[in-house]
């Protein structure tokens, strides 16, 4: 039977990195006792900043590859995580009344940030001109002010997603009443992160004018004032729930949109350089490696340290190194480790 005494290790300052010259930045930790001729694994450890872990995910196994030509070195094993979950996508939608300027704010939000602009109700027309079989059914939805089954706004936005494989995505108009909110949450699952609601706030009378104006050039065939008293009342009845919702988990960012575009605007930066500092923010990914070596941890660690901070710069990957002597024991290995023998 195998014995495995794990032999864990003390850390090693910077200081001590000093010999090796390029470990600041890195920490490393070094073996308490002597070398041992046994076979060992050096189990090294990386907390990569969530942004950088994808790149990060790429270069690790091409590096481990170029390692392994180190005399002693008798293999290599990424564990954990093997693919690691790509960050997800994050979704900020965009809500308020016909004519509350959702539209005009998102556009300002493209072009400052990049972020994928998603209009549910641009999606919708967009498949009415299709000719597909549910075009007619949106065209009556539309101009009544009701809004339309999910099942189809929602393929039409995943699809949208799906194509793009952007990372940051304006959903505007959506969700507007329990079944687009249901049928959002069936669908996506945990597999984007929604970071908030942007709420542009503003009186009907305000909204009935600037539709009516908007209405003398948009071609839209609800910007007429029987659709827009409609569409007001759907969203009385529907959307405002939807709103409460979001408001109970202190997610809406409710912003006076009466005001100038330009000083809407400002407020809508504030909201979202508060989104893109929550981003920055992200817990790091953690992948975790097994080397199979004769030789102790040491020079290993202290080489993939200078060769990780090299490529990665200060702070971007924090490295700490741990080394387990394989002798006749298996108790003190983790399931982990021992895959790392297949
Ligand atoms: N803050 C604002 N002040 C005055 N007019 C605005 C403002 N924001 C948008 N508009 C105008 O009002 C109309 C509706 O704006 P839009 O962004 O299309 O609203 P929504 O997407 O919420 O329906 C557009 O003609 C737009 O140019
Ligand atoms: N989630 C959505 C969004 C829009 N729509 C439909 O599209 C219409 C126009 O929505 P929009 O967001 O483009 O425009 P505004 O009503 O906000 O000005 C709505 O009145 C609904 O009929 C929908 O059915 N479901």
């Amino acid at each position: 039977m195998l014995r495995q005494a794990v032999r864990r290790v003390a850390a090693l300052g910077v200081g001590a990195c000093a010999g090796v010259g390029a470990c600041a930045g890195v920490h490393a930790q070094s073996l308490a006792g002597p070398p041992r001729a046994n076979k060992e694994i050096h189990e090294l450890e990386f907390r990569v900043s969530a942004a950088m872990a994808e790149k990060f995910d790429a270069w690790l196994p091409v590096y481990l590859k170029g390692l392994l030509e180190l005399p002693g070195l008798l293999g290599a094993k990424i564990l954990k995580p093997l693919k690691p979950a790509a960050t997800k996508p994050a979704v900020i939608f965009v809500l308020g009344g016909p004519g509350a300027g959702k539209g005009t704010q998102s556009e300002y939000i493209v072009n400052k940030y990049g972020y994928v602009h998603l209009s549910a109700g641009d999606l919708l027309r967009a498949e009415r001109k299709s000719g597909s079989a549910q075009g007619q059914l949106i065209d009556e939805y539309i101009a009544e002010g009701k809004i339309v089954p999910v099942e189809i706004t929602v393929k039409l936005l995943m699809n949208a997603i799906e194509a793009n494989g952007g990372k940051r995505f304006l959903v505007d108009g959506f969700p507007r009443n329990t079944n687009n909110l249901s049928g959002w949450q069936q669908v996506t699952g945990d597999r984007l992160r929604v970071m908030g609601v942007l709420f542009y706030d503003c009186p009907e009378e305000v909204m009935e004018a600037r539709l009516l104006e908007r209405g003398k050039t948009s071609g839209r065939t609800d910007d007429n004032l029987e659709s827009i008293r409609k569409r007001f009342r759907t969203y009385t009845n529907e959307t405002q729930p939807i709103l409460a919702y979001y408001e109970q988990q202190g997610l809406v960012h409710k912003i006076d949109g009466t005001r100038e575009v330009e000083e809407v605007w400002a407020e809508t930066q504030d909201v979202i350089n508060a989104f893109e500092q929550e981003l920055l923010e992200e817990p790091p990914v953690t992948f975790r490696v097994h080397l199979h070596a004769n030789e102790s941890l040491l020079p290993f660690s202290a080489r993939v340290a200078r060769d990780v901070l090299k490529e990665w710069g200060e702070g971007t990957v924090q490295m700490s190194a741990a080394s387990y002597s394989v002798s006749d024991s298996i108790k003190a290995f983790g399931l982990d480790a021992l895959r790392s023998f297949d």
